[in-house]
């Protein structure tokens, strides 16, 4: 044997050893994964890291040797981190937003035992619901007031990957948030979601309160909380309230008495029991195209219980269709349905299937 020969034998040794420490070391983060999983904690944990990082290095004699042992243990953690997150995937949903906003309501109604991963818009919750990051994705889809969450509906359509499985409709009370001791007199100023200052609009305007949007309720809670400002108030839930140390002014000035937002549940994986699923569709601009998919749909004897329409993404003066429709999905008409609708539009797509 070369030099080479020997010295590749030798990589070979220690690399079947490697291999074999590796399956114990995995072995070990899938327990702490586990446990972490029945505490409720998150994979990520800093202090841990830099504990085993400083271990690592003391344990190197040759210090030329140690900055690249450190990057080895790194990566090493980098990826018994991502093995943690499949492990527990089933047990992560994504929102928008910060703690206290209505989606994380909506989240912790629906996954009380999940870990909530927030990210800062909707388009990055369908994302990392279609890598994987995490199992499902909860984003608010209509409300009773203030209408249809539009760009939600553009995603569902620009992510054919992912599937709606669920709805949850929470009742929305939107209330004046201020700091303690604040009267309505001082106030100059509201900062709120589009949405929750659109289901205000009467209160704001009785008032003469000016409102600026804000990506979300909760943000606006902590950005008039940390303000300390008392012409500012806040437009959010009582819960945020509390969560942001600031106090309920006003509750319920939402104009609508029975305002509620549904919410709809992301998923990678197809949904196949449900009482209700929707679609969605393109049509060749060609006159009485649209009534034939409704006649299609009724000679089937499907409720439908909504229908939208929406400007298609990337293409002017073009429309794409929602439609929600009551029965059973995994029925074989709905597959006749499907098939016969596959001849009437341009293009057609199960969207969702879920419980209501
Ligand atoms: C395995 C754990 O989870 C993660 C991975 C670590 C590792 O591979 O050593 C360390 C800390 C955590 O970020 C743990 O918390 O111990």
């Amino acid at each position: 044997m070369d030099t080479l020969e020997q010295a590749r034998a030798e990589i070979d040794a220690v690399d079947a050893q490697l291999a074999a420490l590796f399956e114990r070391r995995m072995a070990a983060v899938l327990s702490v994964a586990q446990y972490k999983q029945a505490h409720g904690l998150p994979i990520f944990d800093a202090a841990r890291e830099a504990v085993v990082l400083e271990k690592a290095a003391a344990r190197i004699q040759n210090a030329a040797l140690r900055p690249y042992y450190k990057d080895h243990v790194q990566n090493m953690m980098d990826v018994a981190k991502q093995y943690e997150a499949e492990v527990l995937g089933r047990n992560r949903a994504a929102y928008q937003g910060v703690e206290g906003a209505f989606a994380h309501i909506a989240l912790r109604a629906l996954f009380p035992h999940a870990e909530a991963v927030s990210y800062p818009t909707w388009d990055e919750v369908f994302d990392a619901v279609s890598r994987g990051d995490t199992a499902h994705g909860v984003v608010p889809f209509e409300n009773s007031h203030a209408g249809d969450v539009s760009a939600v509906l553009d995603l569902c359509y620009n992510h054919p990957e992912l599937w709606v499985v669920d709805v949850y409709d929470l009742p929305i009370s939107q209330n004046l948030l201020v700091l303690p001791g604040t009267q309505l007199a001082q106030l100059r100023h509201v900062y709120s979601h589009q949405q929750a200052i659109a289901q205000s609009e009467t209160f704001l305007k009785q008032f003469r309160l000016p409102a600026t949007a804000m990506p979300n309720t909760a943000m606006a809670a902590k950005f008039v909380a940390e303000s300390g400002d008392p012409s500012k108030a806040a437009i959010a839930s009582a819960e945020t309230a509390a969560l942001y140390g600031l106090e309920v002014l006003v509750p319920s000035i939402n104009t609508d008495g029975d305002n509620t937002t549904r919410f709809i549940v992301l998923s990678r994986e197809k949904p196949t029991v449900g009482n209700r699923f929707s679609l969605l569709f393109t049509l060749d601009n060609k006159p009485g195209k649209l009534a034939e998919v409704i006649q299609v749909i009724g000679r089937f004897g499907y409720d439908m219980e909504s229908i939208k329409s929406r400007p298609l993404p990337h293409v002017p003066f073009d429309y794409y269709f929602y439609v929600e429709l009551v029965g059973d999905p995994s029925a074989d008409e709905t597959a006749a349905l499907l098939r016969e609708l596959d001849h009437t539009c341009r293009t057609v797509r199960l969207l969702g299937v879920y419980t209501k």
